[in-house]
């Protein structure tokens, strides 16, 4: 029976074709399976009009459409590539070519005509650097980097970064992303493990010929899906499954099948992909248990990101969505401690503040600091490293606090003491102590470990929370896959960088970093990154991250930064802007987001008859059921994302216009925010905003 696989693009497009067109596209995918040939098709060639002889069209469409398939020379795969009305059809397909590479069994459309007049235009304005990465390489290289035969001599002429920018839109997705990975500094070898997911492709992948469709479905591929049956063929040209679900990048794809014998993380930047490899991660890890009361773990710090993967999973796999608990770290501290008997609750910050003024009523004795400082203390050092001996604090790292004396230390531990035996003279806990008698619990054996655990946003995760995350995955059972870390040092906004080491977590030789942005246009990207120029950003492990060869799958309009005299001119500003986004890109006001929330520009939109959504914590954003410019914190946008977000920062104390003599944490909450955006960004400033502005 013949196959037929379906091109990324016609997911893409396919709801802004006529009803009539979907309805029999949908059938004649069907129909297609049977009989490829069967005359209520008209599957025809197109000789001496196309430039691959391959290319043959569909006649058997409404309103004079037509779908462009591609015939196998060898094998019984077809390839459903595009529809479109005739002349246009015909048009996009003339000159391009559609073959599977000869290296790295990668399916390919390109146009090299097109390719080469791109970058003919570019060549003149392009500084010749003849050291450049590229032009280093031989044409062999760049065969096996996967750039199509037909197109090395317009590669070989690339002597800039901006040519190949240029050029990316033009290139097949896998031999653009090696080349970005090349242009880096990356080597050969680097570049493809890096972007493909593997340093070269197992022989059973490679065609005999650019027409040998016999192992297509075998090869990691980009942009093909094979259909697997009616529903999700329906599910499919609906819209209804986002494309992260179909098509895996194949380096998201070896890490979601990537078999290890002890920790694994997976580090990058925003926008990145790192949630949706765990996702599908704990699903391909559910389809394997085998014992029947064996459960997987997902968690995350903030309860936002559970409740959208909660959505997801059950979306994703409901075959598998049972055995998958999702919840945060705060509930899954709490869950544990109520299983194993704790009566008590979490306490609110007024009864925090009465324990503490009992302490200072009780303590007579003169205090090593300030009660403001030795609040600060308990909060940032006992409480997140669970430390409830003199010993254990004498002895423990305070990193990014002030300097405290070992006598001061001595001195300030009864009172520590003595707050902690307030709290638990009421039957309270603080969340951090929470997660403290979690792990105790644990560890006394009250709580049954997971077969495999999976963490999101770990970069916030306190040492503390990291020691109870490995007590509950059977790392020292020996089982494979037990736990698997996902974060980004770039987006660490509620506490100072812990090494994993530190918490008995081994992940050396097991860390891997995605490097393809799929959120965020490449002008947001490097907008954001700039926002953190020249901080070091740590690899979650004691080292540093780099975003070498790190680069967005689209391109978008430049951010806009706004210089603003006064509070009621930023408002304005926003509301111009809103009122643009609306009318030139027809955005809805629930995709476009404000952040912080101010009330003047709260206001103001609504003076505009523009309404505003406020995001709430813990509740979540309705999406397009509700309408209204979305309003929040920056920490509350944190794992949302919007097409277009304004980040107001006119106030003149605000980081964003001195990021450089900025403290990080707010430095890396704006950039958190900037990453939210995939297609518009617009950076309000205080007009006295000088020359330290991100660099863009
Ligand atoms: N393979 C893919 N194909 C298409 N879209 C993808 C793919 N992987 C991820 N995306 C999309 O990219 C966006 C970012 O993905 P995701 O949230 O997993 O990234 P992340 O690295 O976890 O981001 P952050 O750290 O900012 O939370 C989402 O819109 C997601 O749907």
């Amino acid at each position: 029976m013949a196959k037929l696989m379906v091109h990324r693009n016609i997911l893409k497009s396919f709801h802004k074709l006529p009803s009539k067109v979907q309805k029999r596209v949908s059938e004649l995918i069907g129909e297609f399976q049977h009989d490829p040939e069967s005359p209520a098709i008209g599957l025809h060639p197109l000789p001496g009009t196309m430039l691959d002889p391959k290319v043959r069209g569909v006649k058997k469409l409404p309103d004079g459409y037509r779908a462009i398939v591609i015939a196998p020379e060898k094998g019984d795969t077809y390839l459903l590539v595009h529809i479109d009305a005739h002349d246009k059809a015909y048009d996009w397909a003339k000159n391009k070519r559609f073959e599977v590479h000869g290296m790295t069994g990668v399916f390919q459309v390109f146009d090299a005509a097109e390719v080469q007049s791109v970058v003919q235009e570019a060549v003149p304005t392009q500084p010749r650097l003849s050291d450049y990465p590229l032009a280093r390489l031989s044409d062999d290289d760049l065969f096996k980097a996967g750039v199509p035969k037909p197109l090395i001599p317009a590669v070989r002429s690339i002597r800039s970064d901006d040519a190949l920018e240029a050029l990316s839109a033009y290139l097949p997705p896998d031999c653009r992303d090696v080349l970005f990975g090349l242009a880096a500094g990356m080597t050969l070898e680097q570049s493809i493990d890096e972007m493909l997911g593997a340093v070269a492709a197992p022989a059973d992948v490679v065609p005999e010929s650019p027409g040998d469709f016999t192992k297509i479905q075998k090869t990691p591929n980009f942009d093909l899906v094979l259909v697997a049956g009616e529903e999700e063929l329906k599910q499919i040209l609906e819209g209804t499954l986002e494309e992260w679900r179909i098509f895996l990048h194949p380096y998201q794809q070896k890490l979601v099948k990537w078999k290890t014998k002890g920790p694994m993380n997976v580090t990058g930047s925003a926008g990145t992909g790192k949630t949706v490899a765990l996702m599908h991660r704990a699903v391909h890890l559910a389809r394997q248990l085998v014992d029947e009361s064996a459960r997987i773990l997902v968690t995350t710090f903030t309860t936002n990101l559970s409740v959208t993967i909660k959505h997801h999973m059950q979306r994703l796999a409901p075959d598998v969505a049972g055995r998958i608990e999702v919840t945060n770290l705060h509930a899954l501290a709490r869950t544990i401690c109520n299983r194993a008997g704790w009566k008590g609750r979490i306490a609110e910050d007024e009864e925090l503040a009465q324990i503490w003024a009992d302490v200072w009523l009780s303590y007579s004795e003169e205090l090593p600091l300030s009660k403001e400082e030795m609040q600060l203390e308990y909060e940032l050092v006992i409480d997140p490293n669970g430390i409830d001996d003199e010993e254990t604090y004498l002895g423990t790292v305070r990193s990014g606090r002030p300097r405290v004396s070992r006598k001061q230390r001595k001195a300030a531990w009864p009172v520590f003491r003595a707050f902690q035996r307030g709290l638990k003279k009421r039957n309270l806990l603080t969340f951090e102590g929470a997660i403290h008698e979690a792990r105790l619990a644990v560890l006394q054996g009250n709580f049954t470990r997971y077969a495999h655990v999976l963490v999101d946003e770990v970069q916030d995760f306190s040492l503390e929370a990291l020691r109870l995350i490995r007590a509950i995955s059977p790392i020292d059972e020996g089982t494979p896959d037990p736990l698997c870390t996902v974060g980004d040092g770039h987006q660490r906004i509620y506490r100072t960088k812990i090494p994993m080491s530190r918490a008995g977590i081994d992940i050396r030789g097991r860390s891997r970093r995605l490097k393809i942005n799929y959120r965020t246009s490449e002008q947001i990207r490097k907008f954001a990154q700039g926002i953190l120029k020249g901080v070091e950003i740590d690899d979650l492990d004691g080292g540093l991250a780099t975003t070498v060869g790190d680069h967005s799958v689209f391109k978008g309009p430049e951010p806009l930064i706004e210089k603003c005299e006064t509070e009621n001119a930023e408002a304005e500003a926003i509301v111009a802007w809103v009122q643009m986004l609306m009318s030139d890109y027809g955005l809805a006001t629930h995709e476009i987001c404000v952040t912080p929330r101010k009330p003047k520009i709260v206001t103001a939109l609504s003076s505009a008859g523009i309404a505003t959504f406020e995001l709430k914590p813990r509740e979540e954003d309705p999406g397009s059921e509700e309408a209204g410019v979305r309003v929040g914190t920056m920490k509350r946008i944190k794992g949302l994302e919007f097409r277009a977000v304004a980040i107001a920062c006119a106030n003149k104390d605000d980081a964003m216009n001195a990021p450089n003599q900025s403290d990080i944490r707010d430095r890396c909450e704006r950039y958190v925010a900037a990453t939210r955006a995939r297609e518009h960004l617009l950076i309000t400033l205080a007009a006295s905003a000088g020359k330290s502005e991100p660099e863009q």
